[in-house]
């Protein structure tokens, strides 16, 4: 009983701050576990408290807010963590709709929009209020706050009285671009967008761009729908914004892979899904089935492995990588994160450190990233025990060089000793897009760099059999297939070499226009600052940055060197011509079921086509997966021709 009173106490906090003062202490997923400990006890004691957050919708309402009485109330959902919990579910459903003589059912999936819920209310054809959940029978009325999402209709055909509800949702992109420039970044999308929209001042909502998904009609006079598919097209025909996932199923095998198929996709979305929703959809079921104090009976949330938690930093060392910056990397006390073990994290750099406010002995929000080490997002807004600042550092921690500041970022100067730059830049240099030497290890490199007295990447070109077999572990084979490797990266093509040198700013993608653009590395060298901002893509700071290396004597004695040693960068052919998607540009929006973003584009490189980032006149196909949002709608106004994945493959073919 004591435990249920600490539980209720503590999660009736983390609620406060997550639905009243959206800036929640600790990650979803602790909250869940602590949650579902609860309701574990409660079932065990058979007694349940007044104040358990088990027994109700949301939260308080905020002061200052007009309140709205909703037409119908709203709901929580009952939540399933494995698909045996759905399966569950889905028998004690089936038990009842067979007793009821109901018909077979079938279920709607719909991805679990990570946002927060807002309720539209429509009279006479036109947006009369907005809602936020509350507390599921009253809520805030924000409905100058919900105008700011430009894709709610603010007046539909459909006359009579109702009320839909949805999510609204910042865009990850969105999300990005806001934190670039914000003084504090917003920890994650979903309190970036349950803030907007509770403030105030709808200025300050219209600011984030917000966007919002309707899958609900929750009320409506004049009309009877027999079920959700007559109820989405509905909303579709009076033109709501309904996401295009959409499924009918009908057994659990069905769900289980359409499920699974999503959760493996879903980091390639631009808004955050933290589950899947399965409903019933025959209407008159549902209205059999009815509601807990909570939740519908005829709808159950699977939600996906959490992908942020919170956790408490204990120290922060600092990298020093290939081009001398240092980047912070902070050891965490372990912790559990979509089954891995997490002990690291990475920040940016040392004012991201401050932004964030992360210091040792801090709780932060950590989010999985598509990188192997998730980053962390910001400090909780509640600390206990003793904070130590991080300090700045002075000097190299690896060759104790004082270093130079450019803009947010400390660097080491001393390029040419370094040893964690010199490794780098050579794991950079023989990588597969680079000079593609195949066998050298970063654990080779960096004996290489230890026992043998070598300098720079040129040398790599001068190693001897004798040097490599003096070492432990090189026998004749290993070190015959290195120095083979070494030998056959020699004439690298033009593209490959320059992406080798490590110029900044100039990736895989630049190394390849300017590869096709000045086809030798002479006229490259030669290259002047406008015909180089003449490339698409290519902008000032990075045509600067290839001038800058061009005129750097280090770097250009380097290169002298590859040259004497024999490396000869093969003369780039311009266009891949014949490619059967030859000058066609092509641009990508949207979810893609069957490619990455990467794979498309390279696919569509390899034929000849080209990829771009905007459409315009000049576009000839727009590639639109799922949820393909502004661009779609732009190559509809300009004309532009638009293409399924299918329809891709068969002009591949
Ligand atoms: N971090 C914290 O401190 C903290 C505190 C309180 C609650 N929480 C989080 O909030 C959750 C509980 O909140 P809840 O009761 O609002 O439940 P919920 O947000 O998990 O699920 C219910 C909501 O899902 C939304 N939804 C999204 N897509 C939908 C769709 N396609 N169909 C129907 N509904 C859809 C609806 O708006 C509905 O209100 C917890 O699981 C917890 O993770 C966190
Ligand atoms: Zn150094």
């Amino acid at each position: 009983m004591e435990r249920m009173r600490q539980l209720i106490d503590k999660l009736n906090d983390y609620a406060y701050r997550y639905y009243v003062l959206d800036d929640p202490a600790v990650a979803d997923a602790e909250y869940d576990r602590l949650y579902d400990e609860l309701v574990r006890l409660e079932k065990q004691t058979g007694t349940i408290e007044p104040d358990s957050p088990t027994q109700r919708v949301g939260g308080k309402l905020l002061e200052g807010f007009r309140k709205h009485t909703h037409l119908a109330p709203l709901w929580s959902l009952d939540k399933a963590q494995s698909i045996e919990e759905i399966s569950a579910w889905q028998e004690r459903t089936n038990k009842q709709i067979d007793a009821l003589g109901l018909p077979q059912p079938s279920y709607s999936l719909e991805y679990k929009f990570d946002g927060l819920t807002i309720n539209l209310t429509y009279n006479g054809g036109y947006l009369v209020s907005a809602a936020t959940r509350g507390n599921g029978t009253v809520g805030e009325d924000v409905t100058e706050q919900v105008k700011t999402i430009q894709s709610i209709p603010l007046k539909i055909d459909f006359a009579g009285k109702m009320e839909v509800q949805g999510e609204a949702i910042m865009r990850l992109s969105e999300l990005e671009k806001y934190n670039r420039t914000a003084e504090e970044p917003l920890k994650n999308a979903r309190n970036a967008a349950a803030g907007a929209i509770r403030n105030l001042d709808p200025s300050q909502t219209a600011k984030r761009h917000l966007d919002a998904f309707i899958y609900n009609v929750g009320y409506i006079e004049g009309k009877i729908f027999a079920n959700h598919q007559e109820m989405i097209a509905f909303l579709r025909d009076n033109r709501f914004n309904v996401s295009s996932y959409e499924r009918i199923l009908t057994d659990i095998a069905e769900i289980t892979e359409a499920v699974n198929a999503v959760d493996a996709e879903r980091e390639r979305l631009d808004f955050l899904i933290d589950g899947m929703v399965v409903k019933i959809t025959d209407f008159q079921t549902r209205e059999a089935l009815g509601y807990t104090q909570k939740f519908p009976r005829w709808a159950i949330a699977y939600k996906f492995a959490a992908e942020e938690m919170t956790t408490k930093v204990l120290s922060v060392t600092w990298d020093v990588g290939r081009t001398g910056k240092l980047t912070p990397l902070a050891h965490l006390e372990p912790v559990e994160l979509a089954g891995a073990t997490i002990q690291r994290a990475t920040l940016n750099n040392y004012e991201d450190i401050l932004r964030k406010r992360v210091q040792i002995g801090a709780d932060v929000f950590i989010r999985r990233s598509n990188d192997v080490i998730p980053e962390i997002l910001g400090a909780s807004p509640v600390q206990d025990g003793t904070l130590i600042p991080i300090p700045k550092p002075t000097h190299c921690p690896a060759c104790g060089t004082a270093l130079e500041e450019n803009g947010p970022n400390l660097f080491c100067p001393n390029s040419l000793n370094c040893k964690p730059q010199l490794t780098s830049r050579m794991v950079h240099f023989v990588s597969r897009d680079a000079m593609d030497i195949e066998n050298l290890s970063e654990k080779t490199i960096e004996l290489i760099f230890e026992k043998l007295d070598i300098k720079d990447i040129a040398a790599i070109y001068t190693l001897t059999d004798e040097q490599l077999l003096a070492q432990e572990g090189f026998k004749e084979k290993r070190t015959q297939n290195i120095l083979d490797a070494i030998e056959a990266s020699k004439k690298p093509p033009l593209s490959h070499f320059i992406y080798a040198l490590g110029i900044s700013n100039v990736g895989k993608k630049t190394a390849k226009d300017l590869a096709r653009t000045f086809r030798t590395y002479d006229r490259l060298k030669a290259a002047t600052i406008e015909e180089l901002v003449a490339i698409r893509d290519v902008g000032m700071v990075v045509a600067q940055d290839v001038i800058d290396f061009f005129r750097n004597e280090n770097y250009m004695r380097v290169v002298q060197e590859l040259f004497d040693a024999g490396v000869q960068p093969q003369e780039d052919k311009g266009e891949e011509a014949g490619g059967r998607l030859e000058g066609k540009t092509f641009v990508l929006t949207g979810t893609l079921a069957q490619y990455t973003r990467k794979q498309a584009q390279e696919l569509i490189e390899s034929m000849g086509g080209k990829t771009s980032s905007s459409v315009s006149k000049k576009t000839d196909y727009v590639l639109a997966g799922e949820d393909a949002g502004s661009k779609l709608k732009k190559a509809r106004e300009l004309g532009v021709t638009i293409i399924s994945e299918d329809d891709l493959k068969e002009m591949m073919s």
